[in-house]
């Protein structure tokens, strides 16, 4: 049986230069159970655990990871490429990890009453803030009385986003994703319940793999919130099976907040004061802008909505470096005791 080459599974330069290690050791997370990982090697699937002081949840689905090949622990994660990630429940702001490595996130909601323009603007901050891509996929479009109209409202969202709408239904439409999931690409799909995401990823897996996870949950009354699959696509690349999201909260996303809405920021920048609310203040550019009506005052209130609940939630977020820290040294601690058992690499 021959298996995916590390090329094929998502790995490049930005992994290549954080290890001097050999190949047959590194291995990409495939899946995370509570205690179980598993991931995929050059040579086959591997079930990996995790060292003393390492948790399962500090790891994602798409992470890459050096492995110790006699015992099958975890030496080291590397650096991640992009990081998908939104507030954890609860009030304290954390920010909770979905998926890493992920080149593009797929936005998916249908044309119908799904369609909402902050919902769109939240995880296309997602996407910015994780640095991946954003692609915009609408379906339901064969429903649709007016599809290119949702069209038309998506694009004016974000000038980096694709926007595509089609029939997840149809395998033909679907192939219109497939750039985004070739050879070693990875895509994620996030959106609310219903939108098609079973679909589109059965689609192109060709499988009915991400139904069958979700009911495998529903029987055991547990709620995850985090993906949990990295399942290969019929055309060689790789999707996320990604939770549906009732309420997606975002943390530590302001860089995100700003690319996408740089129209707002760029405006800002040119109020007169520094400190400008753009309420009632001389010379706001802001206000300018909904006078002559270039800017559109509920996108203006979306903002101003989502930087309150970004700089509120952002609050706790030095606890969570800490928190990293700490990890940083159960690596450099576990490194250490491979190389005073005197392995070599
Ligand atoms: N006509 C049509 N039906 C669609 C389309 N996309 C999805 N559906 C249907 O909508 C329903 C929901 O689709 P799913 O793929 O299960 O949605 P989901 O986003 O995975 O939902 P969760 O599993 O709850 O997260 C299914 O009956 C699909 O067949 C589309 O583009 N056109
Ligand atoms: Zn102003």
């Amino acid at each position: 049986m021959t298996f995916p080459s590390l090329t094929e599974l998502g790995w490049g330069a930005h992994f290549a230069a954080q290890t001097d290690e050999v190949s047959p050791r590194a291995a990409r997370i495939s899946g995370i159970a509570r205690t179980r990982v598993t991931a995929l090697s050059r040579d086959g699937p591997l079930t990996l655990s995790c060292p003393h002081g390492l948790s399962t949840g500090d790891l994602a689905v798409g992470d890459w990871v050096i492995f110790d090949p006699d015992t099958l622990l975890i030496e080291r994660l590397l650096d991640r490429f992009t990081r998908v990630s939104r507030k954890a429940a609860g009030k304290d702001g954390r920010s909770q990890l979905i998926a890493a490595n992920v080149d593009t996130l797929a936005i998916v909601t249908s044309c119908n009453a799904d369609f909402n323009e902050a919902r769109i603007e939240r995880y296309l901050a997602m996407a910015a803030a994780a640095g991946c891509l954003p692609l915009i996929l609408l379906t339901k479009a064969d429903l649709a009385e007016d599809d290119a109209d949702y069209r038309g409202r998506a694009t004016r969202l974000s000038p980096v986003a694709v926007v595509i709408t089609l029939n997840a239904r149809d395998p033909e439409e679907l192939g219109r994703i497939a750039a985004w999931c070739g050879p070693g690409q990875t895509l994620a799909l996030v959106g609310s319940s219903g939108t098609g995401k079973s679909t589109i990823t059965n689609g192109l897996t060709g499988e009915n793999v991400a139904t069958q996870a979700i009911r495998e949950d529903d029987a055991k009354g547990r709620h995850t919130t985090t993906a949990r699959h990295l399942l290969p696509t019929a055309n060689g690349g790789w999707i996320v099976d990604t939770p549906g999201m009732r309420e997606l909260g975002l943390a530590d996303a302001a860089e995100g907040i700003a690319e996408v809405f740089s129209d707002i920021e760029d405006l800002e920048a040119a109020c007169r004061f520094n400190d400008c609310r753009h309420e009632t203040e001389p010379g706001c550019a802001v206000q300018a802008a909904l006078a002559d009506g270039t800017l559109d005052p509920d996108r203006l209130s979306r903002w101003q909505k989502l930087r309150r609940e970004d700089r509120h939630n952002s609050e706790t977020v030095a606890e969570n470096r800490a928190r990293s820290r700490s990890l940083g040294k159960v690596y450099r601690a576990a490194q250490k005791g491979r190389r005073d058992r005197g392995r070599p690499g």
